[in-house]
């Protein structure tokens, strides 16, 4: 693989006598795979080298197709490069203690969102936000297959959130980039990139920054991130902010062995760089604002009282069958349709200025009498175990399942979910001669992996 002379220069410039070992690196070698775990739908261990920086993510031996995984499809894990688990690191190190409102501003496909969905707390409450909509029926698909309930999609400019004054406490910027950390995976990122290419993402970024800042709270997170190593989308971009707004760097304390290289006095901004680290490449900083308006002081609330703040229960006004009790959740009848919506107040402030497409967990619609249980909830962590009967089904009716494919199976009567090898994959209405398959169409495997050889990460639990 040839590299642009200008990138080469640029990473001998940065990197000095660790150039050759990085630009060898990117030509050279195969990126290393690796995955994240749902600890929501997985608890114990699979037999896997672990990613130093993040609990819940691993390493595998090689590439497999992961599409022809059951697993992947219930959402028991997020396919996901190991350097930009350091968000781990990032929110652990830099959240506050009170329940958060987060916003991750350039969410789409939902790695960081899902990621963030595990680090989370119960009170805690994320926005995920993704510019491009047929990308946001992306984030939608994978955010519901991770089933936190705790989350809503939008789909709107960054400009939109400005509106909302000091709304967030966290805000994650993974913003557009030149993507010089793609080069391995994608060689389109190589033929776009050029030194004007890199201007034009460094002005992208301070447009994306400037027209989101004013929605972070007095005293808020901001953790900025790329997929890219020039100082112009990273140093210059920190420069910047720290010039034009008022901000204190907040320092996250890597370890040594890791391989980052720390970009900032105060180590508040690292560089994962293949090579030196065993991923693709991730910068981020984290910064506090020091000044704007104040979510808690226009709410009235304090922030050490604030733990109360979603502690009251809601009534259920609607009874849906199998939906566990959770205090703050409210259904909503929209049509035919129910959702269960966790902030119901901070959504119709976000309704006000922003375009919500997913605003909880879809649970059902309604038909005549009865509720046709949708796909998100069986996925969802709202589903209370045992409320309705689960079929356990071979890898290959699995993968018929997730085809819409016809195939047997034994069932009783009426709603139940069918799964793999203990994760749910979604619902089958059986009528006593025959079955409807539940899962949604626009989802469906495309391709007939049955003839093939199985692959699923549940061997490493064996
Ligand atoms: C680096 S990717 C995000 C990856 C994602 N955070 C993840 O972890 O899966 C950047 C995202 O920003 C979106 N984007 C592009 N232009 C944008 C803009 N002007 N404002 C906000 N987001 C933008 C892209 O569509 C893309 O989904």
């Amino acid at each position: 693989m040839s590299l642009p002379e200008a990138f080469v220069n640029q990473t001998k410039t940065l990197l000095g006598t660790e150039a050759p070992k990085v630009l060898a690196t990117i030509q050279a070698h195969e990126p290393p795979v690796s995955i994240r775990l749902n600890g929501q739908k997985l608890t114990t261990t699979p037999d896997l080298a672990e990613v130093p920086w993040a609990p819940n993510g691993f390493y595998l031996p090689e590439r497999p197709v992961f599409t022809k995984d059951p697993w992947l499809h219930a959402g028991a894990y997020y396919v996901q490069e190991a350097s930009s688990m350091m968000l781990e690191q990032a929110v652990a190190q830099s959240r506050p203690e009170h329940p958060i409102r987060v916003l991750d501003l350039c969410a789409a496909p939902g790695g960081k969102s899902t990621h963030l969905l595990s680090m989370l707390h119960a009170n805690d409450w994320l926005v995920a936000n993704e510019v491009i909509q047929a990308r946001a029926r992306i984030l939608h698909e994978n955010l519901a297959k991770w089933g936190s309930a705790n989350a809503v999609v939008t789909c709107d400019d960054p400009a939109s959130f400005g509106q909302l004054e000091g709304f967030f406490d966290l805000v994650v910027v993974d913003a557009p980039c030149s993507g010089e950390g793609m080069f391995r995976k994608d060689p389109a990122a190589i033929a776009e990139w050029s030194p004007e290419h890199v201007q034009l993402c460094a002005d992208r970024q301070r447009r994306i920054l400037a027209d989101v800042w004013d929605t972070l709270t007095y005293d808020g997170v901001l953790i900025y991130s790329t997929c890219t190593f020039n100082t112009d989308e990273n140093e210059q971009m920190l420069d910047w902010l720290l010039q034009n707004f008022e901000a204190e760097l907040i320092a996250i304390n890597l370890q040594q062995e890791w391989g980052a290289r720390s970009f900032t006095d105060s180590a508040a901004g690292h560089k994962m760089i293949p090579g030196l680290v065993q991923g693709e490449g991730y910068c981020f900083f984290v910064l506090r604002k020091k000044n704007g308006a104040d979510r808690w002081e226009a709410e009235g609330l304090s922030r050490r009282k604030a733990r109360k703040q979603r502690g009251k229960r809601v009534a259920k006004e609607i009874e849906v069958k199998g939906l566990r009790s959770v205090d703050g959740l409210k259904v909503i009848a929209q049509d035919q349709l129910l959702v269960a919506t966790p902030f119901p107040q901070e959504l119709d402030a976000l309704r006000k200025h922003v375009r919500v497409e997913k605003s909880g967990v879809l649970l059902g619609e309604q038909k005549k009498n009865k509720v046709v249980p949708a796909h998100e909830f069986a996925l969802s962590d709202l589903l209370e175990s045992d409320s309705y009967p689960a079929v356990e089904l071979t890898y290959e009716q699995a993968l018929s399942y997730l085809m819409k494919a016809p195939f047997d199976m034994q069932a009783d009567r009426g709603f139940q979910t069918v799964q793999y090898a203990g994760q749910t994959l979604g619902w089958i209405n059986h009528l006593g001669n025959r079955f409807n398959n539940l899962y949604p169409a626009n989802w469906r495997i495309q391709k007939d992996f049955r003839a093939e050889k199985p692959w699923t990460l549940q061997t490493y639990f064996e």
